[in-house]
C-alpha cells in the first residue's frame, strides 16, 4: 500500500504548461507524515517538443484552427508522449517502473474557460486538458492520475491556479509573510500571509508570464530565437513609459480575484495586435521587447505591493522560466516596495524548473490517498473537492 513503506512513496510528477515548449518530469520522494507532506526531488528532466508538435499543439489551442481530429489524435499522442518521458525519466533516477507508486499528469492544457458560456439556459465553464491518462498507465504499467482542474470548475471555482495548494502546504511561515511567483508562459502569484490558515492565502494568475516575451523574441529575431534568453534583448532597451500605462489599462489587470487566464486572452492573437501597436509607436525591436518585459514584471509586482503591509510580506521567491530572465528579475525587484526582498525559489530548497511538476506529483498522491487537494481560497471554488481522476 501506498505510504505504508518509505520506497511505496515514489511519484512521477509531469507538467506540460501554457509555454508549450516541452513536458518537465520529475521524480519525487513524497513524505508523508501525520498532516504534513514533504518531498524530495530524486530526479528532474525535460523533454522539449519538437517544432511540429508545438505548431499541432498551438493549432488546436486556437479555437479557429482547431480540429476535432486532430484534438482527439493530439490527445492520444501526447499520452504516449508523456508515458515515454516517465520511462526515461524514472529509468535516469536508477529507479525501475515497479518502485513507482503512480504517475501524476497535469496533460497539456488546449482550452481554459473560465468565464461561463450559456448553452441552453445554463452557465457553462470548462477546461481541456490532453495527453490521455489510460494510454500513460498502459504503455508504463503504472497507475496514472490526472484531469484535475474539471473537478474544481464543477464545485464553482476557476480550475486554476492549483500550485497555491502545494505552495501553502510547503511553504507558509509563521514569522511573516512569503509570494510565490511562477512565470511560466502565463505568471502567478501565491500570497501566503504571515500565519496564514487555508482560508487567507490569496492565489490568481497575474496575466502575461513568458508568452509575449516569447513571441516578440521571435518575430525581432526572424524566428533565429524562441525566448529572450537570460533577458539579453531586454537588457539593451528602454521602457517606453506611454506605451506601458496603456497596456496596463488591460480589463484582466482591473479584475478582482479569483481569476485565472490563458492562451484565449494573452496568446498569440493578443501578442500581434501589440506588436503592430508597438509599431504604431515607431518603437525598434528592442525596447518592444523591454516594454513587454516591462509589463510582465509590473502587473506582477503591483499585485505583491497590494499585500506587502496587510500580509507582512518580506520575501519573494521566483520559479518558472521567467526566473533566468536577468532582466525581468531586475524590474520586479525595481517595481516592488523595498520591504520586501526577491529571490530564485532555489533559496528555500526548491527546484525553480521542477516546481510545478513536483506540485502535481504532490496533488494526485493527495487524490490517491482520497484527501481533498484543491485550495478554493485560490480557485474560488464553494467547496474543498479531490481533483483528479484514475486510470489503473
Ligand atoms: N535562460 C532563460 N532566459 C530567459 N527566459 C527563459 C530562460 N529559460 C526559460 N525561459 C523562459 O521560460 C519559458 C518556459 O517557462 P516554463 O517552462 O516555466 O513555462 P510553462 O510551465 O510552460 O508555463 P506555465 O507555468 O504558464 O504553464 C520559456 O518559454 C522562456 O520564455
Ligand atoms: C488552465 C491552465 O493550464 N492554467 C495554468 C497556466 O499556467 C500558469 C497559470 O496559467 C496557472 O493558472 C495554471 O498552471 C499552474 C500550474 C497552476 O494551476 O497553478
Amino acid at each position: 500500500m501506498l505510504g505504508s513503506r518509505q520506497s511505496s512513496n515514489l511519484v512521477v510528477g509531469l507538467m506540460s504548461g501554457t509555454s508549450l515548449d516541452g513536458v518537465d518530469v520529475a521524480v519525487v520522494e513524497i513524505k508523508d507524515q501525520m498532516d504534513t507532506l514533504d518531498f524530495k526531488l530524486l530526479h528532474f528532466t525535460s523533454l522539449s517538443y519538437s517544432q511540429t508538435i508545438r505548431d499541432k499543439i498551438s493549432t488546436i489551442c486556437n479555437p479557429k484552427t482547431a480540429s476535432i481530429e486532430e484534438i482527439s489524435s493530439m490527445n492520444m499522442y501526447l499520452g504516449k508522449l508523456f508515458a515515454d518521458a516517465s520511462l526515461k525519466a524514472i529509468q535516469e533516477a536508477g529507479l525501475s517502473s515497479k518502485q513507482i507508486s503512480l504517475i501524476s499528469s497535469h496533460g497539456q492544457t488546449i482550452f481554459h474557460q473560465p468565464e461561463p458560456k450559456m448553452i441552453a439556459g445554463s452557465e457553462v465553464t470548462s477546461t481541456l486538458q490532453i495527453g490521455d491518462i489510460g494510454m500513460i498507465a498502459e504503455k508504463t504499467g503504472i497507475m496514472t492520475i490526472g484531469d484535475f482542474r474539471t473537478r474544481d470548475m464543477a464545485a464553482g471555482g476557476q480550475g486554476a491556479p492549483l500550485v497555491p495548494y502545494t505552495d501553502y502546504k510547503l511553504f507558509r511561515k509563521e514569522e511573516h509573510g512569503r509570494v510565490l511567483v511562477n512565470i511560466g508562459g502565463i505568471s502567478n502569484v501565491t500570497i501566503l500571509p504571515k500565519g496564514c490558515t487555508e482560508t487567507n492565502v490569496l492565489a490568481y494568475d497575474t496575466g502575461p508570464g513568458n508568452m509575449i516575451i516569447d513571441a516578440f523574441t521571435s518575430w525581432a529575431t526572424n524566428h533565429t530565437q524562441n525566448y529572450d534568453k537570460n533577458g539579453d534583448i531586454a537588457a539593451k532597451g528602454k521602457v517606453n513609459e506611454d506605451w506601458l500605462s496603456q497596456l496596463l489599462d488591460h480589463p484582466y489587470f482591473q479584475l478582482a480575484a479569483p481569476k485565472s487566464t490563458g492562451r484565449e486572452l494573452f496568446g498569440e492573437a493578443f501578442a500581434k495586435r501589440l506588436w503592430q501597436e508597438g509599431e504604431r509607436y515607431q518603437m525598434n525591436h528592442t525596447d518592444k521587447i523591454t516594454t513587454i518585459t516591462a509589463l510582465t514584471a509590473k502587473t506582477i509586482a503591483m499585485e505583491i505591493n497590494k499585500f506587502i503591509k496587510s500580509a507582512n510580506l518580506k520575501e519573494v521567491f521566483i520559479s518558472g522560466g521567467g526566473r533566468y530572465n536577468k532582466t525581468l528579475m531586475r524590474f520586479i525587484a525595481n517595481y516592488l516596495s523595498l520591504d520586501v526582498s526577491v529571490y530564485g525559489i532555489e533559496e528555500i530548497g526548491m527546484s525553480a524548473d521542477a516546481k510545478e511538476a513536483i506540485s502535481f506529483a504532490i496533488l494526485g498522491y493527495q487524490c490517491y490517498k482520497q484527501r481533498t487537494n484543491n485550495l478554493p481560497a485560490a480557485t474560488g471554488a464553494n467547496n474543498e473537492v479531490i481533483m483528479g481522476k484514475i486510470a489503473w
